[in-house]
């Protein structure tokens, strides 16, 4: 059975951010991530998971703003010294919080640059993190994001994470694959995660359609989390999903594979 962790930015959204490590534990979970922690201080989430005895296996660098649509930045030319000083307050989070992961969004590609430079700007700044995290025993991943959510997501599949990975050329960088996000865009899920396996670093998961618990849309959860067994992945697989019911009522499909 697969390693698995809940995200607290999605799950357990019925009580504020502070309680839902509590609630989590409730249910078994000993592994947590929060998307953007950077509303509470590291001090205080520390506090949590220690009262919890949970461990943060994740978090994404700053993203921007949110309110203006922004969903990262990392591609935008004129971004760079705001995403750079994003990623050191990450680093800083990630080393208070004892947490080994940070993700990185390259965002929606900005109108006004050439494809070129977007490319160049989002390359050079993996560099940048791949080796401030190494600096810091951090894993850097990158997420691949659907664009039908997110119309014009810059980085959208997996194969176009794995040739731009070759243009980084720094052995600190690993997708992180995203079930949800690449049955929409490229299917071929179980095929893929055997293929690639060695530059995946992090799972997340939802079923499709509608982003919620497994058993409510068209991807069969046992086979994946068997082939995922079979295959010796041994990172983590996150529960990333809406729930469609209370978040204890979703996790029933849990509870059957267990
Ligand atoms: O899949 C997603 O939406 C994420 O993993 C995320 O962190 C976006 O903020
Ligand atoms: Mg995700």
């Amino acid at each position: 059975m697969p390693d698995f962790a809940v995200n607290l930015s999605m799950l357990f959204t019925e009580v504020p951010l502070t309680e839902r490590f509590a609630a989590a534990a409730e249910q078994g979970f000993d592994k947590v991530e929060i998307q953007f922690p950077y509303a509470l201080p590291a001090a205080d989430i520390a506090h949590l998971l220690r009262q919890n005895q949970q461990q943060l296996v994740l978090l994404n660098a700053p993203a921007g703003d949110p309110e203006k649509g922004e969903r990262g930045i990392a591609c935008h030319p004129d971004r760079v010294a705001e995403f750079r000083q994003g990623v050191t307050k990450a680093i800083e989070y990630a080393k208070t919080l004892n947490c080994n992961n940070i993700n990185i969004l390259s965002g929606i590609s900005p109108v006004n640059y050439n494809a070129d430079i977007i490319e160049k700007t989002f390359i050079e700044n993996l560099q940048f993190c791949a080796q401030q995290m190494a600096n810091a025993d951090i894993q850097l991943l990158v997420e691949a994001i659907n664009t039908q959510d997110i119309p014009g997501f810059f980085l959208n599949n997996s194969q176009q994470a794995f040739a731009l990975f070759d243009r980084v050329g720094h052995p600190n960088i690993k997708l992180q694959y995203d079930i949800y996000h690449m049955q929409i865009m490229e299917g071929n899920l179980i095929h893929t995660l055997r293929q690639h396996l060695n530059k995946i670093g992090h799972i997340q998961f939802a079923d499709v359609p509608g982003r919620h618990e497994p058993q409510t849309g068209e991807l069969n959860f046992n086979n994946i989390f068997q082939a995922l067994d079979d295959m010796g992945y041994s990172g983590i697989t996150s529960l990333e999903y809406n729930p469609s019911v209370s978040t204890t009522e979703s996790l029933h499909w849990l509870k059957q594979i267990a």
